[in-house]
């Protein structure tokens, strides 16, 4: 069974200020150093438990992926260990560890064997990594005419054709199309479920989850938070809007999960287990890893259930701020004009925003999102977007926005988020929150007995019309 442990772990690259600087070091060394260290992890220790899922988030250049490397062994720590318990397979960069002259067969056979497979058993097992792959001749051309979606289909192919007791998976699966994917998704919960443990980058959300039962956040190289996919995803949300208005991201909440010791067995072990260690002159940190440039939170709608209905209406203070511009007096739901914190399914509901302006705002806007129990946006929009504009306003104004809907949600339980921002709201434009409420308010929606029967997350009201032709006799 996989387990990972990483202990003090960090990583610094050397940079030196100019093209020679490299090479007069390394001739003149009685002259001194040449380069500084540029720390792009400090600090990182985490234990995951064999059978766990877990997902690495964090904005552009955090340093996700350097941490993948120095885990799966193909980059080498500065400072601090890790350690492996069982057959590791890693989906790293595209195209790592394919040769470009080589045929897609000729490649799956020397990637099986990198991964512990001999020539006989990855031969038994292409018609499997071929279907899988579903790339056609392609497997017998060169990977250098592949397109980068090819690579990835025969990379997680050749990957997982036999279950691995830990599967590292960096945002590879972006590249594929949506059925591949999905292909890919059925297959890792599939080994999951069978017992693998899963360490798993990602921007989507949606995917993170679906598949993980725990995420760490990664900040400046640093661990922000370890803890539930929902409170981690709260806070990664917090640093990306922090980071979109230049502000520092904000701390991480009070509780953190603890890591748990384990095994500091050096070198590799018969049943797989590897451990990697610092040289022992690695130097301590002397600078700060940089700043990086901020994604878009992505979002999807998953399917298992990462958090209880219990967590959803739990108040959550991570992405909730107040810029001073503004107030958010009161968030919430209203049937019939009454405050509500049930509704039945399909039935109109009424989300009320009330604000104050502290100062006067040439184009501020109002929006709500709702949130379902895994802590998932199931909707959101906000006063521009719908087209609908509030115009400047003065210093102490207060202004409601009321969006009513058909609220043809899921049974179950939702909180509503609420925002007052100022500026363009369109893609791409900036924009600056005033003020925003995180789960500031909680429902739950009722199974409708008069509806159809469906399941999913929403009613689209299908129209079903059937048409029946008789057999030709
Ligand atoms: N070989 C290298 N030499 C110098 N700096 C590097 C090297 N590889 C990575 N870095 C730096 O390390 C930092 C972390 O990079 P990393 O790729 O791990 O981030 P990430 O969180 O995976 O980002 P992304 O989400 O964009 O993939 C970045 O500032 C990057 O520029």
């Amino acid at each position: 069974m996989g387990s990972i442990h990483v202990s003090q772990l960090g990583k610094a690259y050397k940079q030196y200020p100019g093209r020679w600087s490299r090479l007069l070091e390394w001739v003149t060394p009685f002259l001194g150093q040449r380069h500084r260290l540029k720390w792009v992890l400090q600090d990182i220790d985490f234990h995951i438990a064999a059978g766990e899922s877990v997902a690495l988030i964090g904005v552009n250049g955090a340093g996700k992926s350097t941490l993948l490397k120095l885990i799966t062994g193909t980059a080498q720590p500065t400072t601090g260990a890790v350690t492996t318990h069982g057959r590791v397979a890693a989906l790293l960069e595209l195209g790592m560890g394919f040769h470009p002259d080589f045929t897609g067969r000729q490649n799956a056979v020397m990637a099986g064997q990198l991964i512990g497979l001999s020539v006989e058993e990855v031969t038994a097992l292409m018609p499997g990594i071929e279907a899988f792959a579903e790339i056609g001749d392609y497997i017998d051309q060169p990977v250098r005419v592949y397109s980068s979606g090819m690579q990835v289909r025969l990379a997680f192919a050749v990957a997982t054709a036999v279950r691995p007791d830990i599967l590292v998976i960096d945002e590879a699966l972006a590249v594929g199309d949506v059925f591949f994917q999905q292909k890919c998704y059925e297959r890792i919960r599939a080994y999951c479920q069978a017992g693998t443990t899963l360490l798993f980058v990602s921007h989507a959300m949606g995917a993170v989850y679906s598949l993980c039962n725990r995420a760490i956040l990664i900040s400046a190289g640093r661990v922000a938070l370890d803890s539930s996919p929902r409170e981690v995803i709260d806070l990664y949300n917090a640093h990306v809007l922090h980071q979109r208005e230049g502000k520092a991201p904000p701390p991480a909440p009070v509780r953190t999960a603890t890591a748990e010791p384990g095994s500091d067995a050096a070198g590799r072990a018969a049943d797989g287990s590897a451990s990697r260690q610092a040289p022992a002159d690695s130097s301590a940190p002397v600078a700060a890893p940089e700043a990086a440039t901020v994604p878009e939170p992505a979002g999807t709608p998953p399917t298992a259930s990462a958090t209880t209905a219990a967590d959803a209406t739990a108040p959550s203070t991570v992405g909730s701020f107040a810029h001073g511009g503004a107030t958010l007096d009161a968030v919430g739901l209203y049937v019939d004009d009454q405050p509500a914190a049930t509704i039945v399914s399909d039935r109109v509901a009424t989300v009320r925003v009330e604000s104050r302006f502290a100062q006067g705002y040439a184009d501020p806007h109002i929006g709500f999102q709702i949130r379902n129990a895994r802590g998932e946006a199931v909707f959101m929009t906000n006063t521009y977007c719908m087209g609908q504009r509030i115009g400047p306003v003065a210093p102490g104004e207060a202004v409601r926005a009321e969006f009513s809907f058909k609220a043809s949600l899921a049974p179950g339980d939702y909180t509503i988020t609420a925002g007052v921002a100022e500026g363009g709201a369109g893609e791409g434009d900036f924009r600056q929150t005033l003020a925003r409420q995180q789960d500031a308010s909680a429902f739950t929606v009722l199974r409708n007995l008069d509806a159809i029967v469906w399941s999913g997350v929403c009613n689209l009201d299908p129209i079903c019309e059937l048409q029946r032709q008789a057999p030709a006799c």
